[in-house]
């Protein structure tokens, strides 16, 4: 399953958008460090369900009326402050947290009520704009510090008559959550000596900077975006490569609501509509909801998750099924199965993220919306619905 990590400092908000997101029960309050262990829950990205394009509708508990709910694992990494690379607050744990994760959401307080160590603050006393490269420099000293920490065993090892440096670099990186593949990306990126005792500290920098733009893409959500002063989430937009404003708060006071049976609303939608009896004091809490939503089009809880996978990871949805003509699995259940592959993915790539005894038996694939066979150089799209015939199966 794809991994999305929150991070921040302290106090702004993640606990609440995890809680959101996942509808767990994690302790929420206005003091750092409230969360002390990483938290892993599953949330969800939506996306259209291809049910809508079919006779029969799925039945599956992710998918409401053609909102299709697909499963990612969500990672709440708390605490970290300034410093934390050096062991500072809650520091290398946390650190440590995120090298299992795909991609980062970097929850930032866009009101400014909260320092960047995360204690409270008058408003206008602190720029939140600090925080949009608070995590991405914490992560690339982090790193550097790895690689710098591991560049002895490296030199002794270039004394081997046969060391291969760009092996030995990809050995240490893989331990931090990089592949092969990224190892390769970066280093043909940047320029480096082809003797490890003729690196500089700026070279193992730039090879830890390179490996996290490559392995920890990073979404600004810039949080609390219902009470921000005027223009902070605009200053925040232009220093963000990827910012998605949101109210953590409102999407949780709506899946509570929603909990209550007091309001129809699904998560990512623009709005929601009042079905059960509210107190005065509810309702007017909730038109505040509805007010932020209408200026933002949403919460952004659900925009962020969609945005980090679809965006940033570059993700399709595509479903696999043993019916081509039903589009079912064995016990008739439509559409059982949401598989969010990267863009480019053939069906082979299906059969293997769906089983290794599948892809390693793979035989031919149909595209169930077409009912025509598809070579195994065919390229995937969002929606897709495919049979894979595979001797597994
Ligand atoms: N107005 C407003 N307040 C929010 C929002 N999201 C969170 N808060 C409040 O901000 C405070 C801190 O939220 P938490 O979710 O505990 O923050 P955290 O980032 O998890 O903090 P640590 O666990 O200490 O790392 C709480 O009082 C929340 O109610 C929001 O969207 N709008």
């Amino acid at each position: 399953m794809l991994s999305v990590a929150l991070a921040g400092k302290p106090n702004a908000g993640k606990s609440t958008f995890y809680t959101a997101a996942t509808l767990a029960d994690v302790d929420v309050g206005n003091y750092p460090f409230t969360t002390i262990d990483p938290n892993r829950g599953v949330s969800h990205v939506r996306t259209h369900c291809p049910c809508v394009d079919h006779e029969e509708r799925c039945g599956d508990e992710h998918c409401h009326d053609g909102k299709r709910y697909v499963p990612v694992e969500l990672l709440d990494v708390a605490g970290l402050v300034p410093g934390a690379h050096e062991g500072r607050g809650l520091g290398n744990q946390f650190l440590d947290a995120l090298t299992g994760a795909d991609v980062i959401l970097n929850v930032v307080d866009a009101a400014g009520e909260t320092n960047a160590e995360g204690e409270p603050v008058e408003v206008d006393d602190y720029d939140p704009v600090e925080d949009v490269e608070f995590i991405q420099e914490e992560l690339d000293l982090w790193l550097a510090g790895i690689v710098t920490e591991n560049w002895e065993s490296i030199e002794r090892k270039a004394r081997s008559p046969d060391f291969d440096q760009e092996a030995a670099l990809t050995e240490m990186l893989t331990g931090v959550g990089a592949t092969e593949y990224d190892v390769m990306m970066v280093l043909r990126d940047i320029d480096y000596p082809d003797d490890p005792s003729k690196w500089t500290d700026a070279d193992r920098e730039r090879l830890a900077r390179g490996i996290r733009e490559q392995t920890k893409p990073l979404v600004v959500v810039a949080n609390k975006a219902d009470i921000a002063p005027d223009g902070n989430v605009e200053r925040l937009r232009e220093a963000a490569d990827h910012l998605v404003p949101a109210t953590a708060e409102g999407e949780l006071a709506l899946r509570r609501a929603v909990g209550a049976g007091v309001i129809d609303y699904d998560p990512g939608d623009g709005d929601f509509s009042i079905t059960g009896d509210l107190s005065d004091a509810q309702r007017r809490g909730l038109e505040r909801v509805r007010e932020v939503m209408a200026e933002f089009g949403g919460t952004g809880v659900q925009a962020a998750m969609n945005h980090a996978v679809y965006d940033l990871l570059d993700r399709i949805t595509v479903y696999p099924v043993q019916n081509e003509t039903h589009w079912t699995d064995g016990q008739g259940n439509v559409l059982p199965d949401a598989v969010l592959l990267p863009s480019g993915s053939g069906p082979k790539d299906l059969a293997y993220a769906v089983h290794s005894d599948i892809g390693d038996g793979y035989l031919h694939a149909v595209d169930a919306r077409e009912n025509r066979r598809i070579g195994e150089d065919h390229e995937l799209a969002e929606g897709d619905v495919i049979k894979v015939v595979s001797t597994a199966n």
